[in-house]
């Protein structure tokens, strides 16, 4: 069911300091920042041949990294993204299976323009895990 892997998604403290370690220190293409009002962060997208890394920051006072980041304050690996052919069929398969899907339950649009979802990372080896319509 699950497809390519979208990107791979780190909560930093910093996102200027982020952003030149990725796009100097590692010599990658960074984005300018995109602030995702409804999702509650910033995000800097890193490209890379293969795959992408998001580089998230809390914005607003509900962010739902707020607490990962509290929690591991110079930052950490947050979450995965894979993609999926069909984001309902996906959702109905993994509640049927028991796993948790976080918030209402819908699809969300993502930082692609395309619909996400993500499932709770205690039911994932301790992985949030996004899924991202392909
Ligand atoms: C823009 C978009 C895109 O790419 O398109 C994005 O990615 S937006 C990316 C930001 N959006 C999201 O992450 C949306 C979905 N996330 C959420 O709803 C939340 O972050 C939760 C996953 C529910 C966690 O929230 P919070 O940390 O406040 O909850 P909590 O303190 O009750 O945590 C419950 C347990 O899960 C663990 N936990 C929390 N976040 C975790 C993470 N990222 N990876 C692995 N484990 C995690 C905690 O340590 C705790 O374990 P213990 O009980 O063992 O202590
Ligand atoms: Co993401």
């Amino acid at each position: 069911m699950i497809g390519r892997l979208n990107h791979v998604a780190i909560a930093v403290p910093d996102l200027k300091a982020a952003a030149a370690l990725y796009g100097g220190t590692l010599g990658a293409k960074v984005s300018a920042p995109i602030a995702q009002p409804k999702h509650g962060v910033t995000v800097i997208f890193v490209e890379l041949p293969n795959t992408k890394i998001e580089l998230l920051h809390p914005l607003g006072d509900e962010s739902p990294i707020a607490g990962f980041l509290a929690r591991n304050p110079s930052g950490g690996i947050h979450h995965v993204c894979y993609e999926v052919d069909d984001i309902l069929a996906a959702r109905d398969r993994l509640k049927a299976s028991g796993a948790r899907v976080l918030g209402d339950g819908e699809p969300k649009i993502g930082a692609h323009d395309k619909p996400v979802l993500f499932l709770h990372p205690k039911d994932f080896l301790g992985t949030l895990i996004e899924l991202e319509q392909a």
